[in-house]
């Protein structure tokens, strides 16, 4: 009999995984899996909870939450020479990853692509000697002054699937020196900020294989270099037009690894969370994870 271990957290999207708990346990067993949860305590948890699944030996882990939860349940598991393969319940306020994967929102739905069996070996991030991160890192320095945002330009970055975050943020940036290497490139210049993403979403929101990129062994890099308040909105539009590669504010590049170094305080976000100070090595890992997708993403 396949063993799975849930792994959720009791706090994430007002609590609506409890309530279906029982019924996909149900769902499970009648699948024929032995199934069993555990629920996180708090920051780091889940990355423990993920390890012990492994010493274990469950064939299956289950991460139910928010992108937060799936990213501590991936630190936990990348590491470990066998990898269990990872399901995705997508409950949490953000599911940016879920949704790149084409996980549905419903949970029964959800708990179903896990039965269904159909996986896909995804790329993970890897930062330094021990993080992990499974969509997007990045970094820049925000400023004191608080601008408003103008609500079109509001409206226009909310299409940015995964960028937005960083790129909502570019009125609050000031410009920081960076030295970045990746591939046979040194870029020491001042930007504004830096993206790393393991998506398809950047110059692809109209790609018709949504995953296509997401197990290539490379990185989206996107920097924008140093530029005045006045030019964001022209920098956003190319950006939303996937014409952005020509941009000469932006560079765009795919790479598989990258090294960045300040010279002052800058603040790394890993996926969606502040993530420490850089500098930063970040290293794809091809393939790495196994998840569970629905069937019709290949
Ligand atoms: N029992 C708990 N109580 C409080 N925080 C927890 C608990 N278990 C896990 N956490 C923390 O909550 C963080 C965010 O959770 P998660 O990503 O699942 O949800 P979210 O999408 O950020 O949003 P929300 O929790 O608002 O639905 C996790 O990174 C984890 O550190």
């Amino acid at each position: 009999m396949k063993r799975a271990r849930i792994i959720y957290n009791p706090t994430s999207g007002r609590e609506a995984f409890q309530k279906e708990l029982p019924r996909a346990l149900r769902k499970l067993e009648e699948a024929g899996y032995e199934a069993s949860t555990h629920a996180t305590t708090g920051e780091g948890d889940a990355t423990e909870a993920a390890r012990t699944a492994v010493t274990r030996e469950y064939d299956v882990v289950i991460a139910a939450g928010g992108d937060g939860t799936i990213n501590e349940v991936v630190n936990g598991l990348a590491e470990q020479p066998f990898r269990p393969k990872l399901g995705v319940i997508p409950v949490g306020t953000t599911n940016d990853f879920a949704r790149s994967l084409r996980i549905p929102r419903n949970i029964q739905k959800a708990i179903d692509v896990v039965i269904a069996g159909n996986t896909k070996k995804i790329d993970i991030g890897k930062i330094d000697e021990d993080r992990y991160f499974i969509y997007i890192a990045g970094g820049g320095k925000i400023t004191e002054l608080t601008y408003e945002v103008p609500s079109k330009l509001k409206t226009m970055l909310g299409q940015l699937a995964y960028y937005i975050k960083g790129i909502e943020m570019l009125p609050f940036m000031k410009p920081i020196n960076v030295r970045i290497e990746y591939d046979d490139h040194i870029l020491e210049e001042p930007i504004m900020m830096f993206l790393i993403s393991n998506s398809n979403s950047i110059g692809g929101f109209e790609r018709a294989n949504p995953l296509g990129e997401m197990d290539d062994g490379y990185f989206d890099l996107l920097i924008v270099r140093k530029t005045h308040f006045g030019d964001i909105p022209k920098i956003a539009t190319s950006l939303l037009k996937g014409n952005h590669i020509h941009h000469d504010k932006i560079i765009y590049t795919k790479t598989k690894s990258l090294t960045v170094d300040v010279e002052e305080n800058v603040s790394l976000n890993i996926d969606g969370e502040y993530g420490g100070l850089l500098p930063g090595k970040f290293v794809n890992l091809y393939q790495h994870i196994e998840f569970f997708v629905p069937e019709n993403t290949d």
